[in-house]
């Protein structure tokens, strides 16, 4: 059976429901890992369709999420995270999906934590093209006791770029996230829409199936599990409501491969009943999952094993 297609890319001016006066056009939410960027996107599309998670470094993937508000069309690029400590070929890939993320964006949200501005902050910040409109948010505004605390600090932030607006918000409140969508509508150019105005993403439900596993894995693990653990879907079968998946979390290590499997294999078992019962959710069927973990060791380092397992 084949994968659920991906939605078909349309050139502007072929969506049939544009108003008078649409607008469309990329967003990029950049920022450094565990700063908010995925919970922001979802509260931003309305829909949990990338992963959030306590682990740094939960989303490796370009994700592409559309939200439609009165006449402006928002397609949200959500770009990677950043791993500093260590320099391997993963994270040499990251960067450059960052940089060509965003040459072709409208305009980039980047994400800090309010009142903290760091070297890994830095780093996001220089990877910007010059020239881009890029909207400062300083996010978990609810973690900040004394708001009036925050007005050097972002004074400070004005001097180290020219930032295109300054949006203190939390990206777990709504009315912040509301606000957030008339902010950013006039960079979005004057044009048609790209998608049909309820198109919520162009992920592969294949793709949504592989994140959701990989979020299970780390909640389930906690922080023993290294960030570059991954999920491969090898089988997906589909037999009218029923799915037939089968799933590979690959491994740098033995010892990893046994923190996963846990004490009479319990935790698998675990990650795999709670994966299935969100895939159930998600697809609205009846899904058997099948996890087994392989053990590739250094496959971070080598740039084939990247491209075989698509993140170029
Ligand atoms: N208090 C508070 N916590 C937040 C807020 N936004 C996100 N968080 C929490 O911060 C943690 C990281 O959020 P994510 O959305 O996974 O961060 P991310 O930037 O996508 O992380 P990576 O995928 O590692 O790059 C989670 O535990 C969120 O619940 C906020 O506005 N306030």
């Amino acid at each position: 059976m084949p994968d659920m297609p991906d939605m078909p890319e349309l050139p502007p001016g072929a969506a049939r429901t544009s108003p008078e006066g649409a607008r469309c056009g990329l967003v990029a939410i950049v920022g450094r890992p565990n700063v908010g960027k995925s919970t922001l996107m979802n509260a931003l599309v309305g829909q949990k369709i990338s992963i959030t998670s306590k682990k740094a470094q939960t989303t490796r993937h370009r994700i592409t999420g559309v939200r439609t508000v009165e006449e402006a069309q928002f397609v949200f690029v959500d770009t990677p995270g950043f791993q500093m400590k260590h320099a391997t070929a993963l994270n040499r890939n990251l960067n450059r999906t960052v940089q060509s993320t965003l040459s072709d964006v409208d305009v980039v949200l980047f994400l800090v934590e309010a009142g903290r501005f760091g070297m890994d902050d830095a780093k996001v910040l220089s990877l910007i093209p010059e020239g881009k409109p890029v909207v400062l948010i300083p996010n978990k505004l609810d973690t900040v006791h004394r708001r009036s605390d925050l007005l050097p600090w972002l004074k400070s932030m004005q001097e180290r770029h020219p930032f295109a607006e300054y949006v203190p918000m939390s990206a777990q409140k709504q009315a912040d996230v509301d606000r957030l969508f008339q902010i950013i509508k006039p960079y979005l150019p004057e044009q048609d829409w790209f998608y049909e105005e309820d198109a919520l993403t162009d992920r592969s439900e294949k793709f949504l199936a592989s994140e959701l596993i990989r979020e299970k894995l780390f909640r389930l693990t906690g922080d023993e599990l290294p960030y570059n653990s991954t999920v491969v879907i090898e089988k997906w079968e589909e037999e009218g409501n029923l799915r037939r998946i089968s799933a590979a979390i690959v491994v740098e290590r033995d010892a990893h491969k046994g923190m996963i499997i846990g004490s009479g294999g319990e935790r698998l078992k675990r990650i795999g009943s709670e994966a299935r019962q969100e895939l159930e959710r998600l697809t609205d069927g009846k899904v058997f999952l099948e996890l087994w973990v392989k053990v590739r060791s250094g496959w971070a380092d080598s740039e084939e094993h990247l491209r075989s397992y698509g993140y170029e």
